[in-house]
């Protein structure tokens, strides 16, 4: 992994988002987010499709107006401000795109100047300032060429010396890498990193791909239904994700292994037997825990399945029960037990006994 940059400490967030919430009609799309980004991260916003990251980049960016909670761009509330208030907070935060967002009729360098032109910024000091961005995303002397004749990879570099030009203090990546191919994402994405490294840009990677989080993000969000799921450094959470929708973004479901038969007659009604998973680390033999616990609580137990999975580089072997306590109330002792003696042991749900 790189060394990823450290934030200044006690230095105030460039963005904090309190409790924002968003609808649309009886769906909520954002539902209590919080979340703080700090100055000099690259921070990784990651969800499935549907999960709220378009609604959140636009109560970011002053696109959509939460129904409720604040938006504090650099310390300033926004969610007061009207449109033209708004204009020059929205040029604090630069933006690239899927999909790039290029004029086509517009050469590199004149789309690099447009944010300047539109600021004002005299020709001159216009086309110094494109020579030095073209520069920086290693795009030198290819100013005069139109989008068509450049690669995506190129494209995206265009991208992003455009959404530097009016000198942001946020740099927000909406998939920006989703439509490259593997190694032009890898140079597009050391190139971000490069940038922040360089000029101590706040970055902030918006995608559905674990990867691309993995690869520059210092500290990942999960978001998932318009929440957010689970947060931290990224590599606690690739190595120990606690939410099941992260798992599920790492391809590594709670379910995993567990015989379909069971894993489909789930549920959450607490009757019946528990069905449990729990995850040993290489050496620990598990069999004195469970007649430990079949006799300390006086519970019947079977032995479901079992799998080994990898996280984070280390081997984890899984095991699943199903647990018939005497009363549903001696769960929680068990679980405890369990969790005492193990990697993790996590209730899966409940199944009703078969009729
Ligand atoms: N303008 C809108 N009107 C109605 N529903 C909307 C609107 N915008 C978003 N939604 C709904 O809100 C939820 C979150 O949408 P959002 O686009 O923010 O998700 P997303 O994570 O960006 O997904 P994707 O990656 O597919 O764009 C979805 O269920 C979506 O259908």
């Amino acid at each position: 992994m790189p060394d990823f940059p450290t934030t200044e400490a006690g230095a105030p967030p460039i963005l904090r988002l309190a409790n924002v919430s968003k609808r649309f009609g009886a769906h909520a799309a954002l539902a209590g987010v919080d979340l703080e980004i700090r100055r000099g991260e690259i921070l990784g916003i990651i969800g499935r499709s549907g999960a709220g990251k378009s609604t959140l980049i636009r109560c970011i960016n002053g696109l959509e107006r939460p129904d409720a909670g604040r938006v504090e761009v650099e310390g300033r509330a926004i969610e007061a401000l009207s449109d033209s208030q708004l204009r020059p907070v929205r040029r604090r935060i630069g933006m690239i795109f899927q999909h790039f967002n290029l004029l086509a009729n517009r050469t590199a360098a004149e789309n690099v100047a447009l944010p300047l032109k539109i600021a004002g910024t005299s020709r001159a000091e216009r086309e110094r300032r494109v020579a030095e961005l073209l520069d920086l995303v290693g795009l030198a002397g290819r100013g005069g060429q139109y989008p068509a004749q450049l690669s995506g990879g190129q494209k995206q570099r265009v991208g992003i010396a455009r959404a530097l030009a009016a000198d942001p203090a946020l740099l927000l990546s909406d998939e920006a890498t989703s439509a490259l191919d593997p190694e032009t994402t890898e140079q597009i994405l050391a190139l971000l990193a490069e940038i922040n490294r360089r000029l101590g840009l706040t970055i902030v990677l918006i995608t559905h791909e674990m990867d691309v989080v993995r690869r520059i993000a210092g500290r990942v969000v999960v978001l998932h239904a318009g929440a957010i799921a689970e947060e931290g450094p990224t590599g606690r959470v690739f190595a120990d994700p606690q939410a099941e929708a992260t798992r599920n973004l790492l391809g590594v479901s709670a379910a995993a292994g567990l015989p379909a038969a069971i894993r489909d007659r789930l549920q959450a009604d607490p009757s019946g037997e528990a069905i449990l998973r729990l995850d040993l680390g290489g050496a620990a033999a598990p069999m004195p825990i469970l007649s430990d616990v079949a006799i300390r609580h006086g519970v019947a137990i079977r032995i479901l399945g079992g799998a080994v999975d990898e996280i984070g580089g280390d081997t984890v072997g899984r095991l699943f029960l199903g647990v018939t306590p005497r009363a549903s109330a001696d769960l929680p002792a068990i679980l405890d037990q369990l969790a005492a003696a193990t990697l993790r042991t996590e209730l899966l749900g409940h199944v009703s006994p078969a009729r």
